[in-house]
């Protein structure tokens, strides 16, 4: 166990993570935030959930020169949300030291940044897009910066951010340490890492699986159509506190928030095509509870860390296996218990058993809920509101009525009567969605379908078929597109891009 007390660190910086509630260091935390006050490069792989972002957030506090005005440190992220969500942390962090980190992300007006950028923040934390922007209109320069983290450094490759990585780093003359983190770190970092890196340190902590144990994680075999009725089983059996349900596309996404919705549940969709202020807005009703249901694309996958998200539910099976292993992390987070569960469809088992290999997890089959399994959900579900209703204040007013009431009838009808007008009748609602073709494992010499795997080459190269590109220059989005519709040569979809 490492107590913070034991790093080499300001009395304002324990201050502030003590007021974060934060008493024992993270095993990520023990070992990477020594690394980082040396100033060492270097690169942070630990699990889903684990601290990541604490991790690099003191060194880089720490290092702060309070006494200039200077940008000084650069955190890149691959999504607007996660720099928000980063930003946020540092400011917790740098709180008592006085420091201000300020996010930069695209969708928001650019004017407004400009005007923030005036009160000086000394980190910024930004997609790489807008900050290029930024950089070319000469509104953030980079000539001060003393540390630069990469944050989820494997999916902003995925997502074709190379050449503006290259472009960040390569305007960074000053001396300066760099940090990577992920989850997830495949060999095509180490590229990156002998470019812009010196010698840097690799921190992992020990485990042989790449996702956190308390996430039990299943799935179910399920033909594609009968898709969306399990997933509405599955939520009145589960009754998730809250919910993330992944899309393969922003369309499907679409199409299955109307769908959910239509059956009763409050859920409301986030993809790249939304626009920003309409993704803030369904963030910020999941966060604050006011819907239990958050459907996504991969946009939702990485960093964002709510707290309360009890399921993850994959609808569609992920692209590759970081992609699984980033989507189910929303849960079972800070030690938290978790459930993800996914499905599917019987083509699609040996991209399951790729996804085992790769992550050395099992996941648990389970047996598609049947309709008496869902009534005995919902009365579960009745009796928990009663439960909780009787345990409230806010019943003293009917409690005449029902000690009249049982002057006539018996206690036990009585409760039994109230169980059955709660119990939920399944709603059955018809939806329609566009079908989607399986995902396969594309087979190389090196990598047959339900072979075990020594590597997982196949999907390492895969470009992801939903991301947020708005952040990206045309040129990019143009490549973008190349290589979907190559994917979709090779993988025979029927189109349903982003
Ligand atoms: N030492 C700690 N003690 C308790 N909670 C912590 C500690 N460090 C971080 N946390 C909390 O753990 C949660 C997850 O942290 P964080 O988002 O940094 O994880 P991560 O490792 O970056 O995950 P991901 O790979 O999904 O990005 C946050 O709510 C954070 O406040
Ligand atoms: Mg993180």
């Amino acid at each position: 166990m490492t107590n913070f007390k034991d790093f080499n660190v300001s009395e304002h910086t324990l201050q502030a993570i003590s007021s974060m509630g934060f008493e024992e260091a993270t095993p990520i935390q023990a070992k990477a935030i020594p690394a980082g006050l040396e100033g060492k490069d270097l690169i942070g792989q630990a699990q889903t959930g684990t601290g990541k972002t604490t991790a690099f957030g003191i060194p880089l506090v720490e290092k702060v020169d309070t006494t200039s005005g200077n940008i000084q440190g650069v955190i890149l992220a691959p999504t607007r949300e996660l720099a928000v969500q980063v930003a946020e942390e540092l400011n917790r962090i740098g709180a008592k030291k006085g420091i201000f980190t300020l996010p930069i992300y695209g969708g928001q007006d650019i004017n407004r940044q400009i005007k923030a950028l005036k009160k000086r923040p000394q980190i910024i934390s930004a997609t790489p897009g807008r900050l290029i922007d930024h950089m070319k209109r000469r509104t953030i320069r980079l000539n001060h910066i003393h540390t630069v983290v990469l944050d989820e450094a494997d999916e902003m490759l995925n997502m074709g951010f190379i050449d503006e990585i290259e472009e960040i780093l390569g305007a960074i003359k000053s001396e300066h340490q760099t940090m990577l983190f992920s989850a997830t770190m495949p060999n095509k970092i180490e590229a990156l890492a002998q470019k812009f890196m010196n010698n840097p340190v690799l921190i992992r902590t020990k485990t042989k699986e790449m996702t956190v144990k308390n996430i039990d994680q299943h799935y179910i075999d399920v033909p594609e159509n009968q898709k969306f009725d399990v997933l509405s089983r599955l939520l009145d059996i589960q009754s998730p506190e809250l919910a993330i349900v992944f899309g393969r596309t922003k369309k499907r996404v679409d199409e299955l928030t109307e769908g959910l919705k239509k059956r009763g549940y409050s859920a409301e969709g986030i993809h790249g095509d939304l626009s920003q202020s309409k993704r803030d807005h369904v963030i910020r009703l999941f966060k604050e509870q006011t819907i239990d249901i958050m459907v996504a694309t991969d946009v939702a996958a990485r960093g964002l860390d709510i707290s309360g998200v009890t399921h993850v539910y994959n609808f569609d099976i992920p692209q590759d296996p970081e992609s699984y292993v980033h989507r189910i992390g929303r849960t079972g987070r800070a030690g938290r218990k978790g459930l993800s569960l996914t499905l599917v469809t019987p083509r699609e088992i040996s991209h399951l058993r790729a996804i085992e290999n790769v992550t050395k997890t099992k996941i648990e089959r389970k047996s598609v809920p049947t309709y008496s399994d869902v009534i005995e959900g919902n009365k579960q579900t009745a009796l928990d509101q009663l439960r909780e209703a009787a345990e409230s204040d806010d019943i003293k007013e009917y409690k005449t009525m029902a000690e009249n009431l049982l002057n006539d009838i018996d206690s036990v009808s009585l409760v039994s009567a109230a169980i059955k007008l709660l119990t939920k009748e399944p709603d059955r609602t018809p939806v329609h969605l566009t079908s989607i073709a399986p995902l396969r494992v594309k087979k190389s010499k090196n990598n047959g379908g339900n072979r075990k795997r020594s590597n997982n080459r196949g999907y390492k190269d895969r470009k992801y078929k939903d991301r947020n590109y708005k952040d990206r220059k045309p040129r990019d989005r143009k490549h973008q597109k190349d290589q979907r519709n190559k994917n979709k040569k090779n993988w025979g979809s029927k189109g349903n891009k982003s």
